[in-house]
């Protein structure tokens, strides 16, 4: 029998919600020093009862509770008479949120059901995830965040100021856990493609944690939300009467960076453990802070690196559907920001390790930005960008698809409409297969749709989005765009650091991950022109992921714990798999 979870013939016995040790025990694998108590062990509860019981997210289960613990818990009179399962309770969630007449009601009823009753919340997450994702991710995520002033309810995660400047580390006692082992950290400043909503960028690091527990299985209480609020440049927001963050304008400079350097400090400290994800700085700041800790601190940028290889995994699985070999690709990027330069920095290690030399590397990888293509005679380009100008003479975007023949387009603008019909016709006219990835979220910034990219290339573009979107019926045939979001890497970067315990987070965890994501894309998904798997595997894909990260981990000599030989089975104890 096949094992629903890692697809390769693993017993289904490992399904069954046992104690992680007995499990691992089970698997018959005794090579490893790991205390897997200590790594997964049962969360320690607060013995509560009656009101303050049904009050607490972690414990309560509501309707669910027995006869037996409704007597034992002084629950009896407190909850109404039938006794549901989690199936029911969950039926119910459905109903209610297939009633709500917005995006943003939905937002906020699933946000609501996070704090009365977080395992229904996960559960339910994971088990409907391609419909609820949208509404606690992208788009909606960034609706919420826009909103955020108006649809406040109750304070999740964890708030920084210049104020707290000396005090972050004894301030971190304020937080309920001891024992952190992601954080997600965000500064506002460049929210989606929505530029800096100050503290209201919030909703992002909770929307990226919420996925880390759904689509990897890390335990909620391991996770920390962090807003960095340094004020913002967003003068609108700052007069808002209603706006809740620090109403000043943004910390800039040495200011800046010390502050930052104080959280890291106290990160080290307090959460020795943790791994820290930078989300949504301004380009400038995420790879200033990239250089300066990514040597020294469990961190990654998500933007940059995890972005750079979920792109990565999208250009080797779409060469399955253009029949064409990785090293011939030429690809082009619209924009030169976090995103656009990480998938660039990685491209040419990917082409490299395909054989390439540095030069011949590089010259397969072209920018575009406002002013079209970075080319050699130039004065002003950024540094990173540099080493890709290309020794053409200067030309619109349109005139460089023309000259270049890129076989893949990479938009990571933050811009709407960034691929109009003149150039995705063009890149159509160039290639019969033009790959079409659009970045940039939420929906409302997208380069381009899924239905103008098939419609513009009549029918013949592979293509994939940041933000999800529906299948596009096209002369009697229906196209399945896929969504080409970090959230196929992240959170499986997390799980297999949490698993390896390993130092740093280094380039080749990105590089064999997505190699192993293109290699979870199945023969079917190919062949509808998918170039990522359906989101509903989104928690087979992170589990493989994870182990490729622990492989890595090992053979830099980045672990921290002297790890078995059978990685699926261990990463898979790790997993947090919500019920009652
Ligand atoms: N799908 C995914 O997993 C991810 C998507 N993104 C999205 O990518 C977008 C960009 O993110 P970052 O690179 O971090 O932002 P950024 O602000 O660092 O870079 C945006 C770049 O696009 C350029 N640009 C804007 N409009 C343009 C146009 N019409 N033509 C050419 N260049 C243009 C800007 O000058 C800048 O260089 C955002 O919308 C973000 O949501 C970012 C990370 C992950
Ligand atoms: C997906 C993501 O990280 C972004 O759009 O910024
Ligand atoms: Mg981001």
């Amino acid at each position: 029998m096949i094992c629903s979870i890692c697809l390769n013939g693993c017993q289904p016995v490992l399904r069954l919600k046992s104690r992680p040790d007995e499990v691992w025990r089970e698997a018959g694998n005794r090579k490893s020093n790991i205390d897997i108590n200590s790594l997964a062990g049962e969360y320690k509860m607060k013995p509560l009862r009656g009101k303050a019981l049904l009050n607490d997210p972690v414990q309560n289960k509501s309707t669910a509770f027995t006869r037996e613990e409704r007597e034992r818990y002084g629950l009896q009179g407190l909850l109404p008479y039938s006794v549901t399962d989690i199936g029911k309770q969950q039926q119910r969630v459905l109903a209610n949120l297939r009633s709500k007449n917005s995006n943003i009601e939905k937002y906020g009823y699933l946000n609501d059901l996070l704090e009365r009753n977080q395992r229904l919340f996960y559960r339910t997450l994971i088990d409907y995830i391609g419909e609820i994702m949208p509404l606690v991710y992208t788009p909606t995520v960034g609706e919420a965040c826009m909103k955020f002033t108006q649809i406040f309810r109750k304070p999740q995660g964890f708030y920084i100021t210049p104020e707290d400047r000396g005090k972050i580390l004894p301030l971190f006692e304020n937080w309920p856990e001891n024992d952190v082992r992601i954080i997600v950290v965000t500064d506002g400043e460049r929210i989606l493609g929505l530029g800096d909503l100050g503290a209201n960028g919030m909703g992002i690091p909770i929307g990226k944690m919420a996925l880390y527990v759904a689509c990897a299985g890390i335990r909620p209480e391991y996770c920390m939300p962090v807003m960095l609020d340094v004020g913002t440049s967003n003068q609108i927001l700052r007069e808002d009467p209603l706006y809740l963050g620090y109403p000043r304008p943004r910390l800039t400079g040495q200011d800046y960076l010390s502050l930052v350097e104080e959280f890291v400090a106290a990160v080290q400290n307090k959460f020795p453990q943790a791994l820290i994800q930078f989300e949504d700085f301004s380009s400038q700041n995420a790879f200033r802070l990239l250089d300066r800790y990514a040597g020294s601190v469990r961190c990654f940028n998500d933007d940059i690196q995890g972005t750079a290889a979920v792109t990565l995994a999208g250009i080797y699985a779409s060469c399955r559907i253009t029949h064409k070999p990785f090293v011939d690709l030429k690809i082009m990027l619209l924009g030169t920001g976090s995103a656009a330069t990480g998938v660039a920095e990685l491209l040419l290690s990917a082409f490299m390790m395909a054989g390439l030399s540095e030069a011949e590397a590089r010259s397969r990888i072209s920018f575009v930005d406002r002013q079209g293509l970075v080319v050699t005679v130039r004065e002003e380009i950024k540094p990173r960008v540099r080493s890709f100008a290309s020794e053409h003479a200067a030309m619109d975007f349109v005139g460089a698809i023309t000259a270049i023949r890129p076989d893949v387009l990479i938009g990571a603008t933050g811009t709407a409409g960034a691929f109009d019909e003149i150039a995705i016709r063009q890149m159509a006219r160039c290639q019969e297969h033009p790959v079409i990835i659009a970045l940039s979220n939420p929906t409302s910034h997208t380069e381009c749709t899924a239905d103008q990219a098939y419609r513009w290339s009549d029918g013949r573009a592979v293509f994939a989005s940041g933000s999800p979107f529906a299948p596009v019926t096209l002369d009697g045939r229906t196209r399945y765009p896929a969504q080409g979001n970090n959230v196929y890497i992240y959170p499986g970067i997390g799980l297999g650091m949490v698993a390896s315990h390993a130092r740093l987070v280094v380039e080749h965890m990105f590089l064999a991950t997505a190699e192993e994501l293109a290699n979870c894309v199945l023969p079917e998904e190919i062949e509808r022109g998918s170039i990522y798997p359906e989101i509903a595997r989104v928690r087979d894909v992170s589990q493989k992921i994870a182990v490729k990260v622990c492989q890595v981990a090992r053979q830099e000599g980045l672990a921290g714990v002297d790890l078995p030989d059978d990685l699926e089975t261990y990463v898979y104890t790790l997993m947090y798999e919500p019920g009652y």
